[in-house]
């Protein structure tokens, strides 16, 4: 929430809507405000409320996931660029949707409401053509595709500290570890590749979602009769840590139920991520740096050893102390490729995305 069109634009909460019986206020430093809502019906109008109370031209900054082709990080979501937006669900079927969603009912809430959207592709926008690319003919049913990445919020964070904290460190690549996952090379401040690409399926296995599967068991699926919603919902909704586990998407809970399951769970998951270490280190034509991120990145150092143990050929090595207590630098001191965790800060790049797009307003003739 923000006092509009100010340049020294604060950011005074975040409101948490992932559930619809509660709105979650947050604000730096201080305890979460959470209010109950009765009926899912009245959630656009108890957020409605919540912008009021926080003072005269607050405006809500959502997260999209999916920016399609704009070059912009930020964009103000009047009715033809929600329309654009919307264009882009079949590429993010379980992010899209529920972001625009929020923005539409708020809108008939309060119809003069501003709402800014921050996208989470943005990032992005630097890729090479290489890393845009896909392997497939551009004509025919896949023109106009390409590959675009998600989790940029999270990325353009870890690019942003790591600039200030360890400037020399021009390559690195960033492990986004939370509900969905991606990894990133970036090189020089700026995403080079990473492993989400035209949807935020590809890439890393994640919590309920398989990640890359190979595309030869889509086709054998399609040829034993499933439709096409059984199959969006295995694999956004019922792969990934959960199917394989069949016990949670967190792992917390996989790790604390254990089993055979469990193990395979994990150790799949593991072994994906630090493979796409690998293959993230080709794009930034090296490793200087290996940041963890994102709720299992940043708080769980059994992941973050099994990942690191997989690397241990590139000369990575953790300090098991420093790891176990989530520390900025993790590697041990004779490891070539410096070990890091910050924790994503999704919220204070929207904030600061908002800001420029609302100065820009300020600013324009
Ligand atoms: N404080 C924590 N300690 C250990 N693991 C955590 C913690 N917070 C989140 N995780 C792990 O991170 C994953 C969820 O990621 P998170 O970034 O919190 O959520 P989201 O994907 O909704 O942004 C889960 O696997 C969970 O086990
Ligand atoms: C882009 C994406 O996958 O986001 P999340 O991790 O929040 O699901
Ligand atoms: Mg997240």
């Amino acid at each position: 929430l923000f006092p509009s069109g100010a340049s020294d634009a604060v950011v005074a909460g975040g409101i948490d809507l992932s559930a619809e019986e509660a709105v979650t206020l947050r604000r730096p430093g201080e305890k979460p405000e959470v209010l109950e809502v009765d009926d899912p019906k009245d959630f656009p109008a108890v957020v409605a409320r919540l912008i009021d109370r926080e003072g005269q031209g607050a405006v809500p900054v959502h997260r999209i996931v999916h920016g399609g082709e704009t070059e912009r990080a930020a964009a103000w979501l009047d009715e033809a660029e929600v329309a654009r937006l919307d264009a882009l669900t079949p590429l993010a079927p379980l992010h899209q949707p529920a972001g625009l969603s929020v923005v539409r009912r708020l809108s008939a809430e309060r119809p003069d409401l501003r709402q800014i959207g921050v996208f989470d592709s943005a990032f992005h926008r630097t890729m090479p053509a290489v890393a845009r690319r896909l392997p497939v003919a551009p004509e025919g049913p896949f023109a106009g595709l390409r590959r675009f990445g998600f989790h940029g919020l999270s990325h353009g964070w870890v690019a942003r500290r790591m600039a200030k904290d360890a400037p020399e460190r021009r390559r690195i690549v960033s492990l986004h570890l939370s509900g969905g996952s991606s990894a990133c090379a970036i090189l020089g401040g700026r995403s080079v590749d990473t492993t989400m690409g035209a949807t935020p399926l590809d890439g890393l296995m994640m919590g309920t979602r398989s990640g890359a599967v190979d595309p030869g068991l889509l086709l054998y699926a399609l040829g034993r009769g499933l439709g096409r919603e059984d199959l969006e919902d295995l694999l956004w909704h019922r792969s990934g840590l959960k199917g394989l586990s069949a016990v949670s998407s967190d792992l917390r809970d996989i790790l604390s139920e254990g089993g055979d399951r469990a193990e395979a769970a994990v150790a799949l998951f593991c072994r994906r991520a630090a493979k796409a270490v690998a293959e993230m280190s080709v794009s930034a034509g090296g490793l200087d740096a290996l940041v963890f991120t994102g709720g299992a990145g940043a708080k769980q150092p059994a992941i973050r050893q099994r990942i690191v143990a997989d690397l241990a050929w590139l000369g990575l090595s953790l300090d098991d102390t420093a790891n176990g207590r989530d520390a900025p630098i993790i590697s041990a001191p004779g490891s070539p490729v410096q070990i890091r965790t910050i924790p994503a800060e999704e919220e204070r790049m929207m904030a600061d995305h908002a800001t420029a797009l609302m100065d820009e307003d300020t600013h324009a003739p």
